[in-house]
């Protein structure tokens, strides 16, 4: 499996964090995050990890600032991301298995690290339950 990982300055511990924590379990990770804690755009590192997961470069995305707003809007632009904020690991089961969400966003700053790796590990362990779940992802669609 290959994740790619985006980041501003408000997520920088926690991609080191969570890069990590995918390293140790095997998975291969594409870094297009920043690794610095100066200030920076969410775009410039959103951008790429949606791109990599909308032409299936990589298998999911795994996106952090501050709020996780701003990598959601920005990867949810890419036809083939369903990129969904969460917060608890319960939200993040809810992504995979009713959205089949590939990226997953993180909000840094309300958030702590063990957690956010309890979500990652939800993520990457939840399949998507198909059936009327699929109707529903079939009706999402590009409107521009
Ligand atoms: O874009 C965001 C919110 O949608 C992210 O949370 C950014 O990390 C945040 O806006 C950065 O804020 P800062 O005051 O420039 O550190």
């Amino acid at each position: 499996m290959k994740i790619a990982i985006g980041n501003d300055h408000a997520g920088t511990d926690y991609k080191f964090a969570v890069a990590a924590f995918l390293k140790e379990r095997n998975i291969e990770v594409e870094n297009f995050g920043t690794d610095e804690a100066s200030s920076v755009d969410y775009p410039d590192f959103a951008n790429p990890v949606a791109k990599a997961v909308d032409t299936k470069a990589v298998d999911f995305g795994i996106l952090i600032c501050g709020s996780g707003n701003g990598v959601a809007m920005t990867a949810n632009k890419y036809a083939n991301v369903r990129a969904g904020l969460c917060w608890t690991k319960e939200i993040v089961a809810l992504i995979r298995a009713h959205n089949n969400a590939n990226i997953l966003c993180i909000p840094a700053r309300f958030t702590a690290i063990p957690q956010v790796l309890e979500m990652v590990d939800t993520f990457l362990n939840t399949e998507f339950e198909g059936g009327r779940h699929q109707n529903r992802i079939d009706k999402i669609a590009l409107h521009c």
